[in-house]
């Protein structure tokens, strides 16, 4: 791994990443093909937040936060920091304090396979946080590890200005260049399961919405009448 840190990188259209965020996890990563979705063990901090921005990548050492330092002064509106670590460290690595000055840059959000601590605040901010772990464990400044490169965050590559959408089911990410494409399958979807909703919320059931009577039949379901039936039918 170089140290380094990247000034500049390319970011995808900001209506195409704020569309991307109001339609949420679940449905982009469906609408993208179920990939993208970092492991479930990323979690909110609180509940009922929603958001979508450019990743700035962070790449931290074991128990040294310096580089979220480095990340900070890299970030525009609109970003979201992203942060994995070279090796499973579970300490505090971003509290109140980062979280201030995140948000003086307009930083809708951090998502980090590590540690953060002070978490009670973030709420009151309203500076919505996605990490692996709660802990007060404090770290250092003394370790170079990188920012604004490609790295792995709970078992999915973000490159840099890839879009990250985040809310209660977790964090999905989606590759820059297949963000307009994403957000075009994802509104269609929407517009489907909006009428299959209405459909369930009429009491029309799943069986009939998705005309699934026949493969069940192909599949040897068989109906009864009542338990005693089942006894026999056993055998
Ligand atoms: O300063 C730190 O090392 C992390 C922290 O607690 C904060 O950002 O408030
Ligand atoms: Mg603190």
């Amino acid at each position: 791994m170089k140290t380094v840190a990247v000034k500049n990188i390319e970011r995808a259209n900001s209506e195409t990443i704020d569309a991307l965020g109001k339609l949420g996890v679940a449905t982009v990563h469906e609408a993208q093909g179920r990939i993208g979705y970092l492991k479930p063990y990323i979690r909110p901090v609180y509940p009922h937040a929603q958001i979508a921005g450019s990743a700035v990548t962070v790449l931290l050492q074991p128990g040294d936060n310096w580089m979220i330092h480095v990340a900070m002064e890299l970030c525009q509106p609109g970003d979201v920091l992203i942060a994995a670590c070279t090796a499973d460290c579970d300490s505090g690595f971003f509290g109140d304090l980062l979280a201030e000055s995140a948000m003086a840059r307009g930083v809708r959000g951090l998502v980090i396979e590590g540690g953060v601590r002070d978490t009670a605040s973030f709420q009151d901010m309203g500076f919505p946080v996605w990490s692996k772990a709660v802990s007060a464990q404090g770290t250092v400044k003394e370790t170079l590890g990188a920012v604004n490169i490609p790295i792995v965050c709970a078992g999915q590559v973000v490159n840099p200005g890839d879009v990250v959408v985040a809310d209660d089911d977790g964090v999905v990410i989606v590759d820059r260049q297949d963000a307009e494409k994403v957000l075009k399958k994802g509104l269609e979807r929407e517009r489907k399961e909006a009428e299959k909703r209405a459909m369930f919320a009429e009491g029309t059931l799943g069986l009939d919405i998705y005309n699934m009577r026949p493969r069940l039949q192909e599949k040897g379901l068989v109906y009864l009448d009542n338990l005693e039936e089942y006894f026999q039918f056993k055998g």
